[in-house]
């Protein structure tokens, strides 16, 4: 057993409810095989029951990679935890591999809680990688600001857009709308976390990409090491606190205003009342516009914080008919209306399990679908949509049309969760942008577009005690 100071391991997980059990992701290094044994340690004295497994990825990219993975297997045999060695196999991309590395490890932590029933995944993530994280994005907005004359706070709008925002990494996140991805160890430095190991004689295994300078996350560790990287760690640690409440306060207002101005007449079709261009809040306005906007369209981004302003702008002007984020905006007499452009819909496919359709729907099928396909329900979209109050028939067909619709032998056969459709297909609406990673800061407004186009509700954050971002 794990001998630390009393009250760390404690401290760092209390408020966590393990009820579900946890898997908890080691690669071997220091710290996540720190949170290990700490977690270890806290789940024995304080709930012995708890199921949990520790997962290593080998990504097969080093030639040590396998050898770094049964090394986990050992220190997990001798504390006796359940440990499991996942590969990523298949192709490998040539460009962007960091970014796909990180894509399949995520993903194959997640079935493997799913396949156990584990409600958890627990990351070793630190203060380090949370203040490298915010100081490598504060450079690229510098230097986009440098490179387009804008003004620090413009440009740091504009890095939001790719959801790289200055709040760094959220103390949880949702993977896939499911299985909640935690980091307990945002607050602790690596010095520390390295210290506990020492204390303990556990070795770790020193990744020599991470020392590599021709990564820019390398360079910037580095560079962390001379006299004033205390304090620059200081402060990007200072400046993610403070981001990270702000973008939760924008959220909670944008929330707020989605119940109180949007509502969806038909599928596929949201309707925003004017009264959201004159509420006064026009930076939770645009950022509730930015979400919709991605949602109604099946993007996995925001768009454009300056394009969406400029949009919002216009809006407050008069009637206009715009596109962005693969959403045509419309606004008329009857409202502003949201709905999925007719261009680059997909094109017929057979139905499929798990698939998400054109980045808007979940298909789920509840048994074989015999020969169904799946497509845009189209010219087939005639008969006008039952909808609520003044809604133009005009905008509901034009939603309808884009609308997934299933069809057997060139038939239409109706929409999915339709009475006369064939009751062995679902699909589910998304809210696109926060399908895959929903980071705690943005809660509030997934569960209102959520509740507004019928998505899945969002599964409770497992904290005991509390609910809040
Ligand atoms: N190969 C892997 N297998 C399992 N989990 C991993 C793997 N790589 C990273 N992780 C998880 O993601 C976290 C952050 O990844 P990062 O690449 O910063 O870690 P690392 O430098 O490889 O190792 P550590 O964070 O343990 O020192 C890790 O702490 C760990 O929880």
């Amino acid at each position: 057993m794990l001998d630390t100071e009393p009250d760390l391991s404690k401290s760092l997980f209390l408020h966590i409810d393990f009820t579900s059990g946890a898997v908890a992701a080691v690669s071997g290094g220091s710290d996540s095989t720190a949170l290990l044994l700490l977690l270890k340690h806290h789940l024995d004295r304080s709930a012995p029951a708890t199921k949990l497994l520790a997962v290593t990825i080998d990504h097969g990219l080093r030639p040590g990679s396998a050898a770094e993975a049964q090394a986990v297997a050992r220190l997990c045999a001798t504390h006796a935890i359940a440990h499991r060695i996942l590969t990523w196999s298949g192709p490998k991309p040539s460009t962007g591999l960091p970014a796909a590395a990180r894509e399949a490890r995520y993903r194959l932590l997640a079935e493997a809680a799913q396949a156990e029933g584990l409600g958890l995944i627990l990351t070793g993530h630190t203060a380090d990688d949370q203040a490298e994280t915010v100081l490598m994005r504060q450079v690229r907005n510098d230097r986009l600001a440098r490179k387009e004359g804008l003004a620090r706070d413009e440009a740091r709008g504009h890095a939001d857009t790719a959801g790289r925002g200055l709040a760094g990494m959220a103390p949880a996140t949702l993977y896939d709308w499911r299985s909640w991805i935690l980091r307990p160890l945002l607050g602790m430095r690596r010095a520390a976390l390295r210290d506990v190991l020492r204390r303990q004689d556990v070795d770790w295994a020193d990744d020599p990409t991470n020392v590599d300078e021709t990564f820019e996350r390398p360079r910037l560790r580095a560079a962390l090491t001379d006299r004033g990287g205390v304090q620059r760690v200081d402060n990007a640690l200072a400046l993610a606190a403070q981001e990270g409440s702000a973008r939760r306060q924008l959220g909670l207002a944008a929330a707020d205003l989605i119940r109180r101005f949007a509502i969806q007449p038909a599928a596929g079709l949201i309707r925003l009342d004017p009264g959201l261009l004159n509420a006064g809040e026009d930076r939770a306005a645009v950022y509730a516009l930015r979400i919709l906007l991605a949602t109604t369209g099946g993007i996995a981004f925001l768009p454009d914080q300056a394009r969406s302003e400029a949009l919002f702008a216009r809006l407050k002007t008069g009637f206009l008919c715009a596109t962005l984020s693969r959403t045509v905006v419309d606004c008329r007499r009857a409202g502003i209306f949201l709905r999925r452009e007719a261009r680059g819909l997909p094109p017929a496919a057979a139905v499929t399990q798990g698939t998400l359709w054109d980045g808007r729907r979940r298909i789920t099928l509840n048994n074989s679908s015999g020969a169904l396909l799946i497509a845009p329900f189209g010219a087939a979209a005639k008969r006008p949509a039952i909808g609520e109050g003044e809604t133009p028939p005009s905008l509901m067909r034009a939603a309808l049309a884009a609308e997934p619709a299933l069809w057997q032998a060139g038939e239409c056969v109706g929409l999915p969760g339709d009475i006369r459709a064939p009751a062995v297909v679902e699909a589910r609406p998304v809210v696109a942008p926060f399908a895959r990673f929903l980071p705690s800061f943005d809660l509030a407004p997934a569960r209102a577009v959520a509740g507004l186009i019928g998505a899945a509700t969002v599964p409770p954050l497992p904290f005991s005690g509390h609910s809040a971002g």
